[in-house]
């Protein structure tokens, strides 16, 4: 693999997040987390699907390699309750990262509250141990200033990472929010991870968030602890890279 493509595996939460999934899929899936001397920085499948990945990942590559999963999926709603018991039910069977989905729909309706209380009860349930990622769904949000505003009250209310999309909606991904996002977290926390996520297909698609990133945050920035790609799709383009 190229360096760049190397990077781009290292940071990489190797998805599957098919409704049709099956735990062969996962099984088959979590295989791929190894190439040579890389390992992808997490496996990221459906909270059902979270004991497979850690039986298979134990098996076939080491425990090194972190299972992530998504709570509030992908609809974002405003039940903090059951954002809560899903996220600890995920905990419960061994997840190690939460992607939690910020209720997007009441942040346009201009109900903030709901969105810090989710996110501050998730990070509660998720304590010191789980990464808390908040996917505030760029996509739907309308204005660079809604993106901005989702960003901040997850950064301030415990987020680890602040992730684009779900990979439901049919905009996902930009170099646009991505800007947003991460001067956001340029000026409010530095140590809080960026995502991109949902049609990355190519390492250029890639290259492009790196050079972003690095442009705000700088070179230290682009690591699996701080950046992330969230992608089904990537694994393809980057073995052709090597
Ligand atoms: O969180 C990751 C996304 O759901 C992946 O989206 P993708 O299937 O378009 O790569």
């Amino acid at each position: 693999m190229n360096q760049q493509a190397a990077l781009a595996f290292r940071c990489m939460d190797l998805t599957s997040l098919g409704n049709q999934d099956t735990p062969e899929m996962i099984e088959a899936l979590c295989a791929k987390a190894r190439y040579h001397e890389h390992q992808v920085a997490a496996i990221c499948v459906f909270p059902e699907h979270v004991t497979t990945a850690k039986r298979a990942l134990n098996a076939q590559v080491g425990p090194t390699v972190p299972v992530a999963t998504v709570t509030n999926f992908p609809q974002g709603s405003t039940d903090v309750v059951r954002a809560v018991e899903e996220t600890q039910r995920a905990l419960a069977a061994g997840a190690d990262e939460i992607d939690v989905v910020l209720p997007y729909h009441a942040l346009l309706a201009g109900d903030k509250k709901v969105c810090e209380q989710l996110v501050g009860s998730v990070k509660d349930a998720c304590g010191d141990t789980a990464l808390l990622k908040v996917i505030i769904e760029s996509g739907e949000l309308q204005t660079a200033a809604q993106i901005r505003l989702a960003s901040q009250l997850s950064i301030a209310n415990g987020a680890d990472f602040i992730k684009t999309s779900t990979g439901k909606v049919p905009i996902n991904a930009t170099l646009m929010a991505a800007k947003e996002m991460l001067h956001v977290i340029a000026t409010d926390n530095p140590a809080c991870g960026f995502k991109a996520a949902g049609r990355i297909r190519t390492l250029a698609d890639a290259v492009e968030y790196f050079a972003l990133a690095e442009s705000i945050l700088g070179s230290e920035y682009l690591c699996p602890k701080f950046f992330r790609l969230g992608a089904s799709s990537l694994l393809t383009d980057l073995i052709e890279h090597s």
